[in-house]
């Protein structure tokens, strides 16, 4: 068995990507962000108060003829970029892309923070992560895909993301044709819940790749490429009118200049992302001043190889080997 689920970028900037998943009996249909970088799948419901979930599409357990209530079981979780949600847990049916998961463990939100209660395109998360990962206590729960993996035809999924266009998340096969490129894998490392993994070497503007390798995640839930300061600088010394602004946080440029790309090793291949690529968005609606997509990772702690390289790449996650699938778009 396969799904193939379609997925869009939320606004012009390719911030996040929205997936439809349906929940419950009969089918709720909610806009939820996949993120390899996190093990929990929670959504705004019928819990959520009135005043944080106005303007969001709502889980309501009571409506649904297979929700069970999780009794005793709580959850509470914190993202890179400082949000955070809680709340209590169901089980219900959770179909994506065609596949249903009978019994899965969907996290309802009583509390959520400001940027969720704001970003009324998502309705949730799907955490695509390591059931290590899981916030549910006192007994953590499997991921969608952890549920799926033994039913699916191989143990695996792969994120095809794009910009300003339509994507896919697809479960249990990899469509070849979505990729110009061979498919070099590298070993994922889940111990931290993440899809940890080891690049080779980098270059900038096509140049040959040098030996120093970069460890990171693979995480669709984040919007950035976040690499050591070393790395960001030696590319934005190819941007002349580059320059770190105190106020967004981080380097900004003309948006008129012409970008050199960005290339990693990978599982034997090269991954280059192009130079427009690396243009995330004017800094403000109308701006000249443009926001880098390649920006530090230096006061996080890891590096993240986020949406703007999952961009230039089909990218192959295959629990069933341990291992990261990376080929050129
Ligand atoms: C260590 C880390 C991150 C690790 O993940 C991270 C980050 N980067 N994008 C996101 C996240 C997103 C994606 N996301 C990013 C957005 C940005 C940059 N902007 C301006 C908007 C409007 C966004 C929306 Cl709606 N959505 N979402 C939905 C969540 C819950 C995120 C949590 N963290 N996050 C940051 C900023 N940092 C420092």
């Amino acid at each position: 068995q396969t799904g193939s689920a379609n997925t869009n970028p939320s606004d012009s900037a390719d911030d996040e990507y929205i997936t439809s998943v349906s929940i419950g009996t009969p089918a709720q249909v909610l806009p939820l962000d996949f993120d390899t970088g996190s093990s929990d799948l929670w959504v705004f419901s019928s819990e959520t108060p009135k005043s944080s979930a106005s303007g969001h599409v709502t889980y309501s357990p009571s409506k649904s003829s297979t929700a069970k209530k999780l009794s005793g079981s709580t959850w509470s979780i914190k993202y890179g970029d400082k949000s955070s949600s809680s709340g209590d847990v169901y089980t219900d049916v959770v179909t994506i892309g065609g596949f249903s998961v009978k019994t899965q463990a969907v996290e309802s939100a009583t509390k959520v923070s400001t940027q969720f209660v704001q970003d009324t395109l998502i309705s949730g998360l799907v955490g695509l992560g390591f059931d290590i990962g899981n916030q549910v206590s006192p007994r953590p729960q499997k991921t969608w895909f952890s549920n799926a993996a033994s039913s699916l035809a191989e143990p695996l999924f792969t994120a095809d993301l794009r910009h300003q266009e339509t994507g896919s998340y697809n479960f249990g096969f990899i469509d070849t044709s979505l990729a110009k490129g061979t498919i070099g894998y590298t070993p994922a490392d889940g111990s931290e819940g993440y899809w940890g993994f080891t690049a080779t070497g980098y270059s900038v503007g096509g140049a040959k790749l040098n030996r120093n390798s970069i460890t990171g995640i693979a995480d669709t839930g984040t919007t950035l490429l976040l690499l050591p300061d070393n790395i960001v600088d030696a590319y934005y010394n190819n941007v002349e009118s580059a320059e770190y602004d105190d106020s967004q946080e981080g380097v900004v440029f003309d948006c008129s200049e012409d970008l050199p790309s960005f290339s990693f090793g990978v599982g034997g291949q090269t991954i280059t992302i192009s130079g427009d690529l690396l243009n995330l968005t004017p800094i403000e609606e109308g701006s000249s001043t443009c926001f880098g997509g390649l920006q530090s990772s230096s006061d996080i702690g890891t590096n993240i190889f986020g949406d703007v390289a999952l961009k230039a790449a089909l990218v192959v996650f295959d629990l069933g080997n341990e291992r990261l699938g990376w080929a050129q778009k």
